[in-house]
C-alpha cells in the first residue's frame, strides 16, 4: 500500500480468490485489514504468472511456516533477476531453517533480503510512522534495499547482519508469547517489565549464538519488536499467551508464530549451552509439562543459579 501510494506499479498474489475480490473491486482486504482503504493502482491477482511477470522485488509475506510451499509454488514464476524480501519472522518447526535457509534451498543464487522490526501491519498499511531493518548479506545491497523500499513514513535501516536480523525476528516471538502469559495471568506491569528485561538478556545471549552480531540484537529488530511485541495486545503472539495466562480456550484461535518456534529455540539453547528459562518455560508450557500457574511463576521465579539483574 505504501509504494503503491508513493507511485510505484505494484501487485498483489493472494491465494483465496474472495479476498482478492474484495481488495480488486472495493480496494480494501476484509480479512486482514478491513477498514483501511488500499491504494486502487495495485493489482491484486491469484496467478503467481500474472504478478510476477517483470517484477524487480518481491516480498514474501506469510506465515514462517508457509514459506517453502509459498517459495515451490513461485519457483517458475519468478523472474531470475528479482531481489527476494522475506518478511515471516520464525523458524520453520519441521527443519528448524531461518526464512533464508528455506529460499536458499528452494530457490538457489537469488538475492535475499530480510525486512523485520517494529511494524504491525495496520501501522503500515495506515502510514503511521514506522522504522524497520532490511538485511542483506552484502552491505551495498543492503543500502539499496534499503533506500528502495524507505518512503516518508517507513524507514528502512540497512543491516548485513542477516542471521542477527532474523535471530531477533524469530525469538521475540516466543517472547512476547511469555510477555502475554504474565499479563493475562495478571501479574503486573512490574512483573511485565521484567519479563521483557530478562527476555532481552535471552534473546541476545542466544541470538549471538546463533551467529547474530550484538548491535543488531539491540537495535529496532531484536529489542525494538521485543518492546512492541511485548507490550501490544496488537501482537498476535502477546494476545495468545495472554488468552493462555487467562486460562481461555484457545480451541479457536489461530496458532501464533511463537508456538511453532518456542521448542526449536530451546533446543537450540541448550545445544549452544545457553541459559533460556523464558524460552524453555514458554516451550515447556506449551508442551504440558508445565501449567499455566507453574509456568507464569517460573517465567520470573524460578530458582536463581548466578544471574545479576
Ligand atoms: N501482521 C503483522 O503485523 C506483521 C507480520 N509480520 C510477519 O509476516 C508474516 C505473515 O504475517 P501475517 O500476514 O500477519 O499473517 P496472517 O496469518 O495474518 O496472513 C497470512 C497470509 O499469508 C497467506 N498464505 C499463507 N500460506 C500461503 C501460501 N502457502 N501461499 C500463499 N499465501 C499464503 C494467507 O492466505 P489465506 O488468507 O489464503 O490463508 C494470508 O493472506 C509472519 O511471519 C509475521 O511474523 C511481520 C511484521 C508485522
Ligand atoms: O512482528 C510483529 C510486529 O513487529 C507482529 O507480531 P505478531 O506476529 O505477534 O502479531
Amino acid at each position: 500500500a505504501l509504494h503503491a501510494r508513493g507511485g510505484a506499479p505494484v501487485r498483489l498474489f493472494g491465494r483465496d480468490a474472495e479476498t482478492i475480490a474484495a481488495i480488486e473491486t472495493r480496494h480494501e482486504n476484509p480479512r486482514y485489514l478491513p477498514g483501511i482503504p488500499l491504494p486502487p493502482s495495485i493489482r491484486p491477482t491469484t496467478d503467481a504468472g500474472e504478478a510476477l511477470a517483470g517484477a524487480n522485488v518481491v516480498l514474501l509475506v506469510v506465515p514462517a511456516q508457509s514459506l517453502a510451499g509459498l517459495a515451490a509454488t513461485l519457483a517458475e514464476a519468478l523472474p531470475a533477476d528479482a531481489t527476494l524480501v522475506l518478511c515471516a519472522k520464525g523458524i520453520e518447526r519441521r527443519t528448524g531453517r531461518f526464512m533464508s535457509d528455506i529460499v536458499a534451498d528452494a530457490l538457489p543464487d537469488r538475492l535475499v533480503g530480510v525486512l523485520s522490526g517494529p511494524s504491525f501491519a495496520s501501522d503500515v498499511a495506515r502510514g503511521l510512522p514506522t522504522a524497520v531493518t532490511v538485511a542483506a548479506s552484502d552491505g551495498e545491497a543492503a543500502d539499496a534495499l534499503a533506500r528502495r523500499l524507505s518512503t516518508e513514513s517507513f524507514r528502512c535501516y540497512a543491516s548485513d547482519d542477516l542471521r542477527g536480523v532474523e535471530a531477533g525476528g524469530a525469538l521475540k516471538n516466543v517472547l512476547a508469547l511469555a510477555a502475554g502469559v504474565v499479563i493475562g495471568r495478571g501479574l503486573g506491569a512490574s512483573a511485565q517489565a521484567a519479563l521483557v528485561t530478562r527476555g532481552f538478556v535471552e534473546l541476545r545471549r542466544l541470538g549471538e549464538a546463533l551467529g547474530g552480531r550484538p548491535e543488531t540484537l539491540m537495535g529496532l529488530s531484536g529489542l525494538g519488536d521485543l518492546i512492541l511485541t511485548c507490550s501490544s495486545p496488537q501482537s498476535r503472539n502477546f494476545a495468545y499467551g495472554a488468552a493462555l495466562g487467562r486460562g481461555e480456550d484457545l480451541s479457536g484461535l489461530k496458532l501464533a508464530e511463537g508456538v511453532f518456534t518456542a521448542a526449536i529455540a530451546a533446543r537450540l539453547a541448550g545445544e549452544s549451552g545457553i541459559e533460556a528459562p523464558i524460552v524453555e518455560t514458554v516451550a515447556e508450557l506449551l508442551s504440558g509439562e508445565l501449567s499455566v500457574d507453574e509456568a507464569a511463576q517460573r517465567l520470573l521465579m524460578r530458582p536463581l543459579k548466578r544471574e545479576v539483574g
